[in-house]
């Protein structure tokens, strides 16, 4: 029966699951982190303004059915200022092929002012299906709510509206849904395990890639990332943390490092402290820098988006 039909998905493709990518935009105070606490259930409410990257960054992750969603941040997507925050929004949104939906959240009570104008001009290049939520809902009358969903479809139709208070959680259980249904049929990507410890790994390799730079950023050309491959809560508590840093040549690994390990001993304690303040747990943070060609060049690679897979997948 296996070999039969070589079109045949492969079984690891073929389960009923679904897995996608949801990128969350809005302008601040919108209620993001709300709307993501509300989600994902308060299981991953892992959100730092800490980590300033222009890199996509996994913000919660949950389950719905039999769908994983997947919540993406991508800073810095619409104004990049600088050119290397240009070329990673190229790059953002170019990984971002997997993702399924943007959805723009909008404080109702704000409405179309100047800065969600701006994301609304910008938003026609992103090629994805584009949903808008209104938030903040129990603050503004149902009739106001209704002129600006209309006001706003006007200046860009949307394919979905959806429209929520993020806080009470009114709305939030039929966005999930719908969200579930939009998603790609395929394997998910975390193990459901994991999911809570996912976005801390990868903000944790994001705090030390920030260290990373900021001690060496004259010294070490853009060619380097961060791994968490260990993230283990000890007996009491603390949380033992081995990350590897990747460089793409030996010298490179000799500058990380430092003389007599210098440098490598101090972007590691600056980064445990970041690490234990967002895991609210003392951290022994590892770190191994490891050589290897071209990791940048596989287009494979989605550590180059901030994201982390799991091992063997
Ligand atoms: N009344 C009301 N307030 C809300 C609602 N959703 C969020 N808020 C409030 O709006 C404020 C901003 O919410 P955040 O979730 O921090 O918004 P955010 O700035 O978009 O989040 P980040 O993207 O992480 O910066 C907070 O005081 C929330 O409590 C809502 O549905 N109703």
């Amino acid at each position: 029966m296996t070999d039969e039909n070589p079109q045949q998905p492969q079984p690891y493709e073929a389960p009923q699951t679904r897995c996608g990518f949801i990128a969350l935009i809005g302008a601040p105070n919108a209620g993001k982190s709300t709307l993501l606490n509300a989600l994902v259930g308060g299981k991953v409410s892992i959100v730092s303004h800490k980590v300033q990257t222009t890199r996509t960054l996994v913000r919660g992750i949950t389950i719905e059915g039999d769908a994983q969603l997947i919540f993406v941040d991508t800073p810095g997507i619409f104004r990049p200022k600088r050119r290397l925050d240009r070329a990673m929004v190229t790059s953002a949104w170019g990984g971002a092929g997997d993702a399924d939906a943007v959805c723009l959240l909008i404080d109702a009570r704000r409405g179309l002012d100047e800065e969600n104008e701006a994301i609304l001009d910008k938003l026609p290049d992103v090629r994805r299906r584009k949903i808008l939520i209104l938030n903040k809902i129990d603050l503004v009358p149902r009739t106001a709510l209704l002129a600006l969903a209309e006001k706003i479809n006007a200046k860009l139709p949307f394919d979905e509206t959806f429209m929520i208070a993020a806080l009470n959680g009114d709305g939030v259980a039929s966005l999930r849904k719908r969200l579930a249904e939009l998603v790609q049929p395929g394997p998910w990507l975390y193990p459901e395990d994991q999911m809570s410890d996912a976005p801390l790994r990868q903000l944790a390799a994001e705090i030390t890639r920030e260290k990373l730079f900021e001690r060496l950023h004259d010294e070490l050309p853009y060619a380097s990332t961060v791994e968490t491959d260990q993230w283990t809560v000890q007996k009491d508590g603390s949380i033992r943390v081995e990350q590897t840093i990747f460089v793409e040549r030996e010298s490179q690994r000799k500058i990380v490092l430092g003389h007599q390990g210098q440098a490598i001993k101090a972007i590691g304690s600056r980064a445990r402290v970041e690490i234990g303040e967002i895991a609210e747990a003392k951290v022994h943070l590892f770190l191994f820098v490891k050589v290897r060609e071209n990791w940048a060049d596989d287009p494979a690679r989605y550590r180059e988006m901030g994201l982390e897979f799991p091992r063997g997948g």
